[in-house]
């Protein structure tokens, strides 16, 4: 099945989930990550705000920080999809709707190569296959900000979205992780 096709179908299976399947997940989710393979007390570490039925919450980036991670939120450039912009998560301050429904902190963005020094990354995704290879939601702006980091990639997705294989890119950006709340971190590849 093409991209979009399989695009369509993870996301409708989303857009299915109840309320209280996707509360639960979220609360999983953050329970995994005393579970985590890599330290991340006092690292950089990229995450994103879920909006819809994407997987995890604000609770998670609260936890992550309570943990000692700074943690970077992505910001989507104005224009053509470009590489990421990221800004610092602070807690207290208010998270702004954005382009396509997006919720992005509204502090001063720090660049593009701010990520750099991140060294764990929370990727959002549909889904993702044994090697890694990641479903996104199509832009390409991941594949276009992650392609130099030496980060570990974790792709943040519900249990039933990995799977044995999808269609990769020559661009693909293979995922070092998945992490789902029924089956914690999961290595790939
Ligand atoms: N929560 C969250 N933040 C994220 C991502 C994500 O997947 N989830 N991204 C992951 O990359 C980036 C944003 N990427 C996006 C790419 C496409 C669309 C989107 O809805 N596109 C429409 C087309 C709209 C149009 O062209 O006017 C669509 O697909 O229907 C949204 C976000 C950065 N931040
Ligand atoms: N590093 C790159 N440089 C230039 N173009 C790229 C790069 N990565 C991806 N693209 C382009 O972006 C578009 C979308 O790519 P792809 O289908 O892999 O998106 P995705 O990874 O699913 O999306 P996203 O990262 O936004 O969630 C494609 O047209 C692809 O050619």
């Amino acid at each position: 099945m093409s991209k979009a096709g399989l695009r369509a179908d993870f996301s409708n299976r989303r857009a299915q989930m109840t309320r209280e399947f996707r509360e639960n997940a979220a609360e999983q989710l953050v329970k995994r990550l005393s579970e985590s393979p890599f330290a991340i007390s006092g690292e950089t570490v990229g995450a994103y705000v879920p909006v819809g039925s994407e997987p995890g919450s604000v609770r998670f980036l609260d936890i992550l920080a309570e943990l000692g991670a700074t943690v970077l939120l992505p910001v989507v450039p104005d224009g053509d999809p470009a590489p990421l912009n990221w800004v610092a998560y602070d807690p207290s301050s208010s998270l702004e709707r954005r382009r396509w429904g997006l919720l992005e902190p509204a502090g001063g963005p720090l660049g593009v190569d701010a990520i750099d020094i991140a060294s764990v990354i929370f990727v959002p995704a549909l889904a993702v296959d044994a090697a890694g290879v990641r479903l996104g939601r199509g832009a390409g702006y991941y594949d276009r900000t992650i392609h130099r980091t030496a980060a570990e990639l974790v792709a943040v997705v519900y249990d039933h979205e990995v799977v044995d294989e999808l269609p990769g890119d020559p661009h693909d950006i293979p995922m070092g992780w998945a992490l789902t709340p029924g089956g914690g971190f999961r290595r790939l590849g």
